[in-house]
């Protein structure tokens, strides 16, 4: 079966985008392991298939799957990249547009410089909105927030803020964002026990009151160049923390994103571009993925 695809990125943080509408898109964990694959595929962070809305309300339904095949419930810079796909190819003229994901409606409005705003919908900062078990965890306040001692494998025990964007974040503070322990501690966090659906997980260097260093480690993808969701985590858990003032600059690897947050509306504004577009036999390419595993057990 041949899917067209559209190769897009957020602030580095890329992506390959299929059209569910004009086309029949069957997304399996199996076939998102293979685009997503950077070797055998196409090469992504993430999968993202825009469908027809069940919601009634919406514009388009936005599915998002993670390049170790789970599917999830956001994407921050995916949904930047959503509406630009949605207009590039004739989807729909409709700006703001209102995308339905899994927790809700998204209203997103791509501005005449090209830069794309979203609002990020649903935020929660408790516990059991990142499944996370507390049982017999030391934690203490910080301003609004709370703070979650996580002893890890490694005999270090990070200081977490826990927060939803839809999708679970454990955001930690450090002192030098280029020396934080991303790749040592990252996979540690990501999928400890403790969060009954692994997280992402967040490093943030506070600058000053409007501006901070951030490298996430992605859950289901490793450390990416950006992370829309986790930059509005960050950004909610240093607001919480007395640390930050909205709006605030996050600088990602893969360049800024700007985030602000009143305490109920979480807004986030960045680029989003389009590389290239192509055409894959799906099957062929799960098979040839797949067979890489046979030859070399
Ligand atoms: N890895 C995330 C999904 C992608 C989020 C990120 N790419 C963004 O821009 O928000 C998760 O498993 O929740």
């Amino acid at each position: 079966m041949i899917w067209n695809f559209t190769k897009m990125h957020g602030a580095g943080n890329d992506f390959v985008v299929l059209d569910g509408v004009r086309q029949a898109i069957e997304m399996t964990p199996e076939r998102a392991r293979a685009l997503a694959d950077r070797h055998f595929g196409v090469g992504a962070d993430q999968l993202l298939v825009v469908e027809n809305p069940l919601h009634p309300e919406a514009d388009f339904r936005y599915r998002v799957f993670n390049a170790d095949g789970g599917e999830v419930e956001h994407c921050g810079n995916g949904a930047r990249c959503f509406v630009r796909f949605v207009h590039d190819q004739g989807l729909s003229r409709r700006n703001p547009l209102r995308a339905e994901i899994c927790t809700g409606l998204i209203t997103l409005f791509e501005s005449e410089s090209g830069e794309v705003a979203v609002d990020m919908g649903s935020t929660r900062y408790d516990p059991a909105a990142v499944h996370f078990d507390t049982q017999g965890l030391q934690s203490h306040t910080k301003g609004q927030d709370t703070l979650w001692q996580l002893p890890l494998p490694d005999g270090s025990t990070p200081e977490l803020s826990l927060v939803a964007i839809s999708n679970p974040h454990a955001v930690q503070i450090v002192t030098d964002i280029e020396t934080a322990p991303v790749a040592q501690t990252g996979p540690l966090i990501e999928s400890n026990p403790r969060f009954a659906q692994r997280v992402n997980a967040g490093f943030m260097q506070v600058l000053d009151r409007h501006s901070i260093k951030l490298r996430v480690f992605e859950r289901g993808a490793g450390e990416t160049l950006a992370c829309g969701t986790g930059a509005c985590a960050a950004t909610v858990a240093g607001i919480r923390q007395g640390l930050l003032d909205s709006p605030v600059l996050v600088h990602t690897r893969g360049g800024p994103l700007n985030i602000e947050w009143d305490g109920t509306a979480l807004r986030m504004s960045g680029p989003a571009v389009s590389v290239f577009s192509g055409q894959i036999d799906i099957d062929a390419l799960t098979h040839s993925f797949n067979s890489k595993d046979a030859n070399h057990p």
